[in-house]
């Protein structure tokens, strides 16, 4: 039997035929209804559904694809190119910018049971990251001082939690605002110190094209704050961390 119904016909009370709205479109709608903020250096981890970060890579492959042919690039024919889309759609959400769309490591706290007030510093930590500018690298180290407070947390814990902060697109002066959050978090100290050395590759790679420059800044919290031996004390300890590198 033919059917008499036009082509757009659909039974009354459902929706016609429409292409389902890409995953990042719906996201950000929930993100915007929730009010959440959702800038370069935010993590999101927690507002995306299951199979969303899947869907999320399959979108951003094409979109890079899209990208590369507009860079005039013949990714049909080039063999370097031909799966570039998919691996830099894998480096951004799993790698590079885990920090914005993975979870936060999980990282236990002890009790102080010994009530250890003396400060210590880890560091060098390497952190990775990119400038929300332009999105090249910033590569440096961290250093973190501490004064504990009622919890203490694993020291390899701090390269964990700087390694998933760092891994988003930032500004050097947020990153480490950023960093002193999740740490006061995690282990509520009486003093913390960050102290970060990083080189940004849009002015060694490009723009001003400075090999050498790098930028220093630091954040104190807390005692180290309020009491300047204790914050002189820090940048010493960090001082003789660097020595022993060049020993
Ligand atoms: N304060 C700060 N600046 C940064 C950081 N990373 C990159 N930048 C700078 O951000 C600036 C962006 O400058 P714009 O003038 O918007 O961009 P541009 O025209 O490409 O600038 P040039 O790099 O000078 O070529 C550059 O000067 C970068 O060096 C950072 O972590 N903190």
């Amino acid at each position: 039997m033919t059917s008499t119904l036009p082509s757009s016909f659909s039974p009354a009370g459902s929706a016609p035929d429409a292409a389902p709205l890409p995953v990042s479109l719906r996201l950000r709608d929930r993100l915007e209804k929730a009010g959440v903020s959702f800038l370069a250096n935010d993590n999101i981890a927690e507002h995306l559904l299951d199979g969303e970060l899947d869907q999320l890579e399959i979108e951003v492959a094409g979109k890079v694809r899209e990208l590369l042919r507009s860079l005039v690039i013949d990714i049909d024919n080039d063999h370097n190119t031909e799966e570039t889309a998919e691996r830099v759609a894998r480096m951004y959400l799993h790698e590079v910018f885990k920090g914005r769309y993975h979870h936060q490591p999980k990282i236990a706290s002890f009790p102080n049971v010994k009530k250890l007030d003396e400060i210590y510093t880890v560091g060098p930590i390497s952190v990775r990251s990119a400038c929300s500018h332009h999105l090249v690298p910033i590569l440096g180290n961290c250093w973190i001082g501490i004064k504990p407070g009622d919890q203490v947390i694993g020291l390899s814990k701090f390269s964990r939690v700087a390694d998933w902060v760092f891994s988003r697109p930032h500004i050097q002066e947020e990153a480490v605002m950023i960093l002193a959050d999740e740490i006061e978090r995690l282990c509520k100290p009486q003093g913390l110190a960050i102290l970060v050395k990083a080189q940004h590759y849009c002015m060694k790679w490009r723009g001003v094209k400075e090999p050498q420059t790098s930028m220093v800044n630091s954040i104190v919290r807390g005692d180290f704050r309020h009491d300047p031996s204790l914050k002189s004390e820090f940048f010493e300890l960090v001082k003789q961390q660097e020595a022993l590198l060049s020993t």
